[in-house]
Formats: structure tokens, C-alpha cells, sequence
């Protein structure tokens, strides 16, 4: 059976909502998934098919705990295939999705041996106890992606396989 990791950084909450869908999504598919916080996750690394490491942006950043996992896991890592995504933004204009994504972009280029599978930007969602609680998650494109993670861990299996 596929065996994917769903690994997440969070500080309110709102990445882990995003991981407890796709887990839901992809439990779904009948792919085995694994949920872990990223600083719980230690060497070495569970088996896995396929690695998903979601993680927000803060002030122009990364989560440290996603470039921590990166960082400690990467003899590992370089063999398996990783999928990635960020949260971010929070305000909705074209500006602003394009300045998530290269802040994302910018963070992965800290770890130069890293060629994911797929990177995304999700969209940022406010603590619920700020005052306007924003939330830009996009339940369309998480539920598209994920879908997509699990045809490609299916062709990684099948490759694994032969
Ligand atoms: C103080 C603060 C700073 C933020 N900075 C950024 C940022 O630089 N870039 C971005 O795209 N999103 C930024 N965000 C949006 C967060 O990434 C978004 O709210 C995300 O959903 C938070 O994830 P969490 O609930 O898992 O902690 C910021 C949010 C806060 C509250």
C-alpha cells in the first residue's frame, strides 16, 4: 500500500486544518497517511512513498520547523519524492499571491538539493481569535492537489515497483 508522510509546521492552527483535509482526501483514495507535526519527525525518517511538508509564511518566512526537516532529513529526503506548499497570503490581491509564492519560492532555494514534486500557495487564514479573520484557503485547489499528490505517489509506487 502507498505510504504517504503529511508533515506540518503551524503556529494557529489554520496549516493543520489544510493537512487534515488532504489526509481526509487522500485516506479516501485508500492510500495509507501518516500525520506529523515536522519537529516531531525524526531520523530516521518513517517509510514513506511520498513526503508532504506544508508550512506558513511569517514576515517574508518560512516556518522554521519545514526548513528544520528539510535540513535534518535531507540524505533521506534526497531519495524520496516531496511535495510542498505554503500559507500565505493574507491580503487577496494579485500582489500578494505573487509575493507568497516568491517568498516561498525564495525559502526552498535554501535547500538547493530539493527539487519538488509540486509547490503551492494555499492562501493564509487569520488566527479565529483575530479581530477580522480572514481566510483565503482555497478548498477547490487544496482538494485539486491533493488529488494530484495521489496520482503521483500511485506512479512512484508503480515505478518503486518495477
Ligand atoms: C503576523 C503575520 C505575518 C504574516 N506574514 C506573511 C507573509 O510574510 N507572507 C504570507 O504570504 N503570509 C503571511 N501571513 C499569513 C499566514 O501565513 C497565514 O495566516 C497562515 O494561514 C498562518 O498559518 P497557521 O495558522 O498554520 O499558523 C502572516 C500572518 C501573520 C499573522
Amino acid at each position: 500500500m502507498t505510504v504517504i508522510l503529511l508533515a506540518y509546521a503551524t503556529r494557529n492552527g489554520s496549516t493543520r486544518e489544510v493537512v487534515d483535509a488532504i489526509a481526509a482526501m487522500l485516506r479516501e483514495t485508500g492510500v495509507e497517511v501518516r500525520v506529523r507535526a515536522a519537529r516531531t519527525v525524526r531520523a530516521p525518517i518513517e517509510e514513506a512513498d511520498l513526503i508532504v511538508l506544508g508550512a506558513p509564511l511569517y514576515n517574508g518566512r518560512w516556518h522554521r520547523d519545514a526548513h528544520r526537516l528539510l535540513k535534518r532529513h535531507r540524505d533521506t529526503l534526497r531519495r524520496l519524492p516531496v511535495a510542498v506548499f505554503g500559507m500565505g497570503p493574507r491580503r487577496d490581491t494579485p500582489e500578494a499571491w505573487a509575493q507568497a509564492r516568491s517568498q516561498l519560492n525564495r525559502a526552498l532555494t535554501r535547500h538547493s538539493w530539493l527539487t519538488p514534486l509540486t509547490v503551492a500557495v494555499f492562501g493564509g487564514a487569520d488566527s479565529p481569535k483575530h479581530r477580522l479573520h480572514r481566510d483565503l484557503r482555497d478548498w477547490n485547489a487544496i482538494e485539486a492537489w491533493a488529488l494530484g499528490i495521489c496520482r503521483l505517489s500511485e506512479r512512484t509506487a508503480a515505478h518503486g515497483a518495477t
